[in-house]
C-alpha cells in the first residue's frame, strides 16, 4: 500500500497552504464542520460530509456484499451489469477496471448500448440498479427493460435485481414492493460524486469480484495525513493548485504510468459538479497521455496528473498512491478548492435544467427542427446566426471554432455508443491541436451527470459540438410512452436548448448513417 503523495511544480502555493493550515480547514472537514463554505452552503454541507470517514462507517457492508456475492456465484450468476449514472457508476467503473474484473456499466440511453447489454447471457446476469435519488430516468428505464427481458427469458426478474439507493427514496419502496433480491441502503449524508466508498461504489464492485476491503484499508491508511492541519497534507496542495492558481481555471487531468485505470473520468465529475457554478469553477479536462493540452503553456491551464513528471511549464500537481487513498485525497482537495473559490462544493444547481428540458420534449413530442443543410451523412443544425452563409460541414465546424475566445474551450458531446463509435474519440486531440485550446469529450447522456454542470454553470466560455446519430434499431421501454431512441434524442435536444438559452454557440450534427458520419467528421481533420 502507499499513502497519497502530491508534488507540485511550476508555482508556489506555500502561502495558500499556510493559510489553510492556520484556519484548520483539513481537521474541520474531517470533523464534518458544515460552516466552512459559508452560511449559504451550511444546510447542504450539514448533510453532505458523511464521506470523510467511510473507511470506518462502510465496514459493516463488506460482510453483506460478500455473502450476496457467494450466493450469486453458487447459483452461477457471474455477469454483473450496473445501471447507474454519474456518481452511481463512475467509481465502480474505476474500481473494477483497476482490479481487472468484469463489470458491464450501463450509463447510456443509446439503443445500441442497451441492446448489447440485453444480448449478453441473461441466464448468468444480475443487474445492480443504483440511484441515490431513485428518480433518475436512465436507471428507471434500464430497470424496466431488464425486468421484462428476464421475464421474457423465463427468469424470475425479482431474483436478479439488486438495488442501491438512499433510505426513504421512492426506489426503496418500489424495491420492497417488487420483492427485489436485495436492497442496500447507502449513507444519505454523502452526495453522489463523493460516494465511491459507500454502497454505491462498493456493492457493484464487490459483486464483480474487486477487493473492496482493501480499498477501505487504503483509504483508512490515507486518512490521517489528509485530515492533518499540516503543510505536509497532500490534499491542501492539490486543492491549492486546482483553485488558487490565478486565472487558471482549467485543469488538464491524465493518468500516465499509474496502475489506476480510468481515474480522470471519475475526477472529472467530482471537480465539474463541485466547482462549476455561479459562473466560476475549474473545468476538468480528462485527456489521453499524448494529448496536445499536456504540452500547452496557455495562461489559463493547470495540470493535475497521476504521473511522475510535469509535461509542460504550467502549474502542476503530481499525485500518486493507492486507489482508496486517491479517492479520499481528491475529495478532500475538491472540498478545499470549493472553500478557496468561495462556492458550495456539494450542490449541482444546473444539472436539473437539462433534465427538465428533456422531460418537456418527451411530453410535448414536437416535430424535429429542420436541418439547415445536409452534407453527406451529416445533418447540420445550429444556434441562430452560426450558420449564416455556411453550406458545408467543414464550414459549420469552422464557424463554431470561430466563436472560440482566446480563453475558451470546446466541448464535444457525443450522444452515441461509446464502444461501437469509439473511433470518434480521435476528434478530441484533433480539435485540441487545431485550436490550441482545451477540448472536453463526453458521451451523452453520461456527461450530463458530470461536466454537464460546468458547461451550464461554470465560466461561460465553451463552444459546443453536439453529435447525435440515427437509430436503425430502437429499444422499447416497458410501460413508458417513449423508446430509448426517443429518450436519447430528447436528452440531446434538451441539453442543446439549455446551453443555447445561456447564450453559448451550439453546433448540432446528426449522423444519418453513424459509421460513415463518424469517418466523414474525422476526415475534416486529416
Ligand atoms: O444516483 P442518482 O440519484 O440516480 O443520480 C445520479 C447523478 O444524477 C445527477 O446528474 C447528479 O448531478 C449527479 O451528481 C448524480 O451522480
Amino acid at each position: 500500500m502507499s499513502t497519497p503523495k502530491v508534488t507540485t511544480q511550476n508555482g508556489d502555493w506555500a502561502e495558500v497552504v499556510d493559510k489553510l493550515v492556520a484556519e484548520k480547514i483539513a481537521s474541520r472537514i474531517a470533523a464534518k464542520d458544515a460552516t466552512i463554505w459559508g452560511p449559504d452552503a451550511e444546510s447542504e454541507a450539514s448533510i453532505r460530509l458523511g464521506w470523510v470517514d467511510l473507511h470506518d462507517t462502510s465496514r459493516p457492508l463488506l460482510a453483506e456484499i460478500e455473502a450476496l456475492q457467494a450466493d450469486l456465484r453458487s447459483e452461477g450468476l457471474d455477469r454483473i451489469v450496473l445501471s447507474g449514472m454519474g456518481g452511481s457508476s463512475l467509481a465502480p467503473e474505476v474500481i473494477t477496471r483497476t482490479a481487472g474484473v468484469e463489470l458491464v456499466v450501463l450509463d447510456s440511453t443509446d439503443p445500441s448500448v442497451i441492446k448489447r447489454a440485453l444480448d449478453g447471457d441473461l441466464s448468468k446476469t444480475v443487474i445492480v440498479v443504483s440511484s441515490k435519488s431513485g428518480g433518475t430516468v436512465e436507471t428507471d428505464s434500464h430497470r424496466r427493460t431488464f425486468a421484462k427481458a428476464f421475464t421474457d427469458a423465463g427468469i424470475d426478474a425479482a431474483s436478479r435485481i439488486v438495488v442501491v439507493t438512499d433510505p426513504g427514496s421512492p426506489f426503496e419502496k418500489l424495491s420492497a414492493d417488487e420483492g427485489y433480491r436485495k436492497t442496500f441502503l447507502a449513507d444519505p449524508n454523502v452526495g453522489g460524486r463523493y460516494s465511491a466508498l459507500t454502497a454505491f461504489g462498493l456493492v457493484p464492485s464487490g459483486l464483480a469480484g474487486a477487493d473492496i476491503a482493501e480499498l477501505l484499508d487504503q483509504a483508512a491508511e490515507a486518512a490521517p495525513a489528509l485530515q492533518a492541519d499540516s503543510t505536509d497534507n497532500p490534499a491542501l496542495w492539490l486543492g491549492a493548485v486546482l483553485a488558487a492558481s490565478a486565472g487558471r481555471d482549467k485543469a488538464i487531468i491524465t493518468a500516465d504510468g499509474s496502475d489506476i485505470v480510468g481515474f480522470p473520468d471519475w475526477a472529472e465529475q467530482l471537480i465539474a459538479e463541485s466547482t462549476g457554478k455561479n459562473g466560476t469553477g475549474v473545468l476538468p479536462v480528462a485527456v489521453e497521455v499524448t494529448a496536445p493540452e499536456l504540452r500547452s503553456e496557455a495562461a489559463d491551464l493547470t495540470n493535475a496528473l497521476l504521473a511522475e513528471k510535469a509535461t509542460s511549464g504550467v502549474p502542476t500537481a503530481l499525485t500518486s498512491g493507492s486507489l482508496g487513498g486517491q479517492f479520499l485525497l481528491w475529495e478532500v482537495a475538491t472540498a478545499v478548492a470549493g472553500y478557496l473559490l468561495g462556492i458550495n462544493p456539494f450542490d449541482q444547481p444546473d444539472v436539473e435544467s437539462a433534465k427538465k428540458a428533456a422531460r418537456g420534449l418527451l411530453d410535448a413530442q414536437p416535430e424535429p427542427e429542420a436541418a439547415a443543410f445536409t452534407d453527406g451523412a451529416v445533418e447540420v443544425r445550429a444556434t441562430e446566426g452560426l450558420l449564416d452563409g455556411v453550406d458545408s460541414l467543414q464550414g459549420a465546424v469552422d464557424a463554431l471554432l470561430g466563436k472560440l475566445d482566446p480563453k475558451g474551450y470546446v466541448a464535444v458531446m457525443a450522444y452515441l455508443d461509446s464502444e461501437r463509435d469509439a473511433d470518434l474519440i480521435a476528434i478530441r486531440p484533433a480539435l485540441a491541436a487545431k485550436t490550441d485550446r482545451p477540448v472536453t469529450f463526453g458521451w451523452g447522456p453520461r456527461f450530463l451527470h458530470s461536466t454537464g454542470q460546468y458547461h451550464k454553470g461554470g465560466h461561460p466560455e465553451g463552444v459546443f459540438l453536439q453529435i447525435t446519430g440515427a437509430h436503425p434499431t430502437d429499444v422499447e421501454i416497458p410501460d413508458r410512452p417513449f423508446t430509448f431512441g426517443t429518450l436519447i434524442s430528447a436528452q440531446a435536444a434538451g441539453d442543446a436548448g439549455v446551453i443555447a438559452e445561456r447564450g453559448r454557440p451550439v453546433l448540432r450534427l446528426h449522423l444519418t448513417d453513424v459509421a460513415s458520419g463518424v469517418q466523414q467528421l474525422l476526415s475534416l481533420f486529416k
